[in-house]
Parts: structure tokens; sequence; C-alpha cells
């Protein structure tokens, strides 16, 4: 059974993205057809997962510029037209930085194209180029960053005794294609060491509340037909202390210069785990989720989800109707009079350099020197 998608343009250069709160039960899938549907898909995670959402926005603004280049008369009316569409998108989710490094890397294309003397159509099409690279480039680099990792994991296993292969890798939230434009990072570790024989089983986590593990990863290493084991959030101490765990693998939102990753709410206890446990704990991330003018985690802004996202359950009925068509099952957690106030929901939480055993990017391996606590990740950005 082929890989799901986030993300698919048809035929007629439509833009649909299947919607996530739904899934697995219900596959439906939107059309984007205006940046504020796009910017509405990610701000309510119709749609989500850091190189996914910077897709989502280029493509859109792609289709968008492709529909009014011709009322664009001068570079300046193309500057006019686009700084405000860019801006606009970037507010969509503060802590993945793909976002950013996405509507910056387009408005450095705008400058450049300006600064040539390109007329207003040229630079439009430069835009237009530059905007499809950025979700075309992210399958290619999540293939070179699974094998970098995988390679990686499986020298460092050998190199302690072990054999290299039965590996067994824990995975928090969800980082597969449905995260990006196609394999994944940290699932694309776990695809590529299954692809080359050398995965046990992938572990992961529901983690709620919305159950990017429960509801996504369970669906695509199904889909993949990866042995897997899933586990409620509470139970990763418990299996650390209970199971033969080689490695914890793990995507990010955004890495800071000394290597502090913010990443789903959860990754954070784990890599204590890990650490506690002696398990390695790798940072699978895109270039463009390094953002080198922020010196550590303190600067990485932490989104905070709506209170009552942490109060619900969503999913399908279970068992699945008789119909086969799932239902949006929503169910409120907390009493009904509870003050919303008292609900505590990061979507995020930042891991410490100190405890991160890698970083890989699609041009290698970082780790720390022997004795720092900080990574020096110019060899992989
Ligand atoms: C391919 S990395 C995806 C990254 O994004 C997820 O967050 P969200 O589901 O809220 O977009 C999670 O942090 C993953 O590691």
């Amino acid at each position: 059974m082929p890989a799901l998608t986030s993300i698919r343009t048809t035929g007629d250069s439509k833009i649909e993205i299947v919607n996530q709160l739904l899934l697995p039960h219900t596959t439906e899938f939107l059309e984007i057809n205006t940046i504020d549907e796009a910017h509405d898909a990610i701000k309510t995670m119709k749609i989500r997962g850091a190189p996914a959402i910077a897709s989502l926005a280029a493509l859109a603004f792609a289709a968008d510029l492709s529909r009014v280049s011709t009322t664009l008369a001068s570079p300046e009316d193309v500057r006019s037209y686009v700084t405000p569409i860019l801006a606009h998108l970037y507010t969509a989710r503060p802590t993945a930085v793909n976002l950013g490094a996405a509507t910056r890397r387009l408005t450095a294309i705008l400058d450049a194209s300006i600064a040539a003397g390109k007329s207003a159509k040229e630079i439009c099409n430069d835009l237009i180029s530059e905007a499809h690279k950025i979700n075309d480039e992210d399958l290619s680099r999540n293939k070179s960053m699974a094998k970098w990792g995988g390679d990686w994991l499986a020298d460092v296993v050998k190199q302690n005794g072990g054999s290299g292969i039965e590996l067994n890798v824990l995975t928090v939230c969800n980082t597969g294609s449905l995260a990006t434009s196609g394999y994944g990072t940290a699932l694309g570790l776990i695809t590529y060491l299954h692809e080359t024989g050398k995965l046990g089983k992938a572990y992961y986590t529901q983690t709620a509340p919305y159950h990017q593990g429960s509801r996504l990863t369970a669906l695509e290493l199904q889909t993949l037909q990866i042995p897997s084991v899933m586990i409620c959030d509470t139970m990763v101490g418990s299996l650390f202390q209970h199971h033969n765990i080689h490695a914890v693998a793990v995507g990010a939102d955004r890495i800071a210069k000394n290597g502090d990753t913010a990443n789903k709410i959860g990754t954070y206890n784990a890599a204590v785990l890990a650490a506690r446990h002696k398990i390695p704990f790798i940072v699978v991330a895109p270039i463009s989720t390094v953002d080198l003018s922020i010196a550590d985690g303190s600067g990485i802004p932490i989104e905070h989800r709506p209170p009552l996202e942490a109060c619900l359950v969503r999913g399908a009925v279970y068992p699945p109707p008789a119909d086969g068509a799932g239902k949006q099952a929503v169910v409120m957690l907390t009493p009904p009079n509870l003050s919303l106030e008292g609900i505590y929901n990061p979507s995020f939480d930042v891991t410490p350099a100190e405890l991160i055993t890698a970083i890989v990017t699609e041009k290698g391996v970082a780790t720390r020197r022997e004795g720092e606590t900080v990574f020096d990740l110019s060899g992989v950005v």
C-alpha cells in the first residue's frame, strides 16, 4: 500500500490536503484555494508537522501568485503584494521555524530578483519556482537524513558490541509522510532501518492531546507494514526498564544554535529517561529547522494551544460503525464546569543539547565533542 501523503496537487494544479483532525478513520481531502485557507489549515492543525506546513504555505503562495501575477505591473507592485502575504503565513504557528525559513527564503528571492533589475513577470516566475522547490526538495533530503541517521545508529550499536540489526527505536509524535512532503524525518530513519533489514520494532507514544502517535504514526507504520508497538505517554520509563530499546529518534520544530531542540510536548520527558537508561537520543530534522539566530532553547517561542484541546480525545468511535465511515468522536475529559484557566497546554517542549546524543540533517550527523554539553552544528547546516 502506498505511503500516505499530507499534501497533493491535482492535474489542474489544485492543492489538496488530508484533514489530519479526522484521521485515522476518516480520510477527507480538503482543497486549499486561498492564502487564508492555507493559514487556517495550519493554525487549526488540519495539516501539521514542521516541514509539511512550510510546504503547504509555499504551494499556496505559488498558486496565489500565479493567479494575480499578470496584474502586477512593476517590481514594487510585486513586493507590495507578496510581503504581507508572507508575513501573514508566518503567523499561523510560532514554534516550527521551517515556515519562517520558507518565508525568509522567498523574501530573499524577491530582493535578489528586484536587485537584478528583472521585470515583474520574471520576479513572479522566480518566486513561484522557488516556492515549488521548497516542497519538492523535502522528499530527497528526508531520504538522505534517514540513511545518515540509520547508518550512524547501526554503527554505534555495533561499536558497543551489538549486532547492529534487530534495532528497537522509540519515537514521539508523528514525523512521517503526514508531517512532511514524503518519507519523514525520524520516522524516515525508522523506515530506512526497516527497508535495510536492521529494524526490530518501532515503538511510539500516543502523544496526547492531539494524538499524533495513536492516530497518525500508527496509521503510517501499519500502512508501511513496519512492526510496531504503541505505548501511552506515561509508559516511556517502564518501556526502558523492561525492554531493550537501542535509541530514541524524534523530529524537531526548531533547533537553536547550541543544539537545544524544541519538539512535541513529551519529547523532553523521553530525553531525560533516555539519559537515565543510557539510550542514544537522536534528533532528525532538515537544515531549515535549525535557527542559528537563536543561541539556545530559551529563545524558542513555545506555542500554547487552546486549553480545550487538552480536554478532547479526537478519534473515532470503536468499533468503527458497520458502514465503515469513521465518526468524529469528541469527548470532554473534564467536568463541564472546569475553568479553562486551569488547563496548561504547551504544544512543545525544549530538550537541552546535553540530553541529545546526535543531531541528523541532510548534510550529516553532528555529535557533541567529549565533555561538551552543547553542539557545534557548523558541519551539518
Ligand atoms: C517532521 S517533524 C514534525 C514535528 O511537528 C510536530 O508538531 P505538530 O504535530 O504540532 O506540528 C512534532 O513536533 C514533530 O516532531
